[in-house]
């Protein structure tokens, strides 16, 4: 399938939507298919040592990571979440749904909440302890530059030069229509929902390997 524009791939969601298959259910396919790209990547055994840190933005790509957590406890990770902001300001109905699920699951995943004053603690945490670093901070819904602190967590996942990165949907910073970014996350994957955006072929070189993921879109949703 070619490639599609954000424009078009809003009006495919919303027809799916209103067909019933509703944002959360694609959000739960889509962080289901970011767990199952990692566990195809690595062994049950290699699983159980590494360290993930997944990374979510305050918007459904945040939350398509935070299902992407719950998906890899299966599989016994040490799972960290790291969310750039604080809980009461995630955007979507979905996502916040997601976050509370994780909320409850004390035991299996460590939540970490942005704060101004840990900037050192968060920079250390994304350059020295994580294998696999999930980078669900922006997807389709980019605007414009990338301000404080996006732009130090941007920095600090490239500079962590041993950590498998995959991004969700979009590498974060890259305009998904156009491809130009200032400064975008470097994946080694890029696990992008329905079908490729325009983007992503134009900047393949800070995508990585580009796998198009199903999310349960029917064909009928495909046009208008
Ligand atoms: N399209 C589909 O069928 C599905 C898409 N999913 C995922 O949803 C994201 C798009 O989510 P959205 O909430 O629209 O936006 P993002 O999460 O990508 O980012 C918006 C988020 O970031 C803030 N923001 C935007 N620009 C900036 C900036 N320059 N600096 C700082 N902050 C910025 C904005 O305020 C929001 O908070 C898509 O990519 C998929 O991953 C579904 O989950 C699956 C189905
Ligand atoms: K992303």
């Amino acid at each position: 399938m070619d490639a599609i524009t954000t424009q078009e791939m809003m009006g495919i969601e919303e027809r799916a939507h209103a067909m019933g298959v509703v944002r959360l259910l694609m959000m739960e396919n889509a962080g289901a298919g970011v767990a199952h790209h990692i566990a195809s990547k690595f062994n049950d055994k290699d699983l159980e040592e590494k360290r993930v840190l997944l990374i979510a933005g305050l918007g459904n790509n945040g939350g398509d990571a935070m299902v992407a957590a719950r998906h890899l406890t299966h599989y016994r990770t040490d799972v960290t979440v790291l969310l750039i902001g604080r809980s009461k300001d995630i955007r979507t109905e979905e996502a916040r749904t997601n976050w509370s699920i994780l909320e409850r699951m004390s035991r299996s995943i460590r939540l970490v909440e942005f704060d101004e004053h840990s900037m050192n603690s968060i920079r250390s945490m994304i350059m020295m302890d994580a294998d696999i670093i999930v980078d669900g901070i922006f997807g389709t819904g980019i605007k414009g530059s990338i301000r404080e602190p996006h732009s130090s967590i941007i920095d600090a996942i490239n500079a962590n030069k041993k950590a498998y990165k995959v991004a969700v949907d979009v590498p974060s910073g890259l305009d998904p229509d156009t491809g130009r970014y200032e400064k975008c996350v470097k994946a080694d994957a890029t696990i992008t929902f329905h079908r490729v955006k325009r983007g992503l072929l134009i900047s393949s070189d800070v995508c990585g390997k580009i796998i198009v993921w199903p999310i349960g879109i029917p064909p009928e949703a495909e046009s208008g």
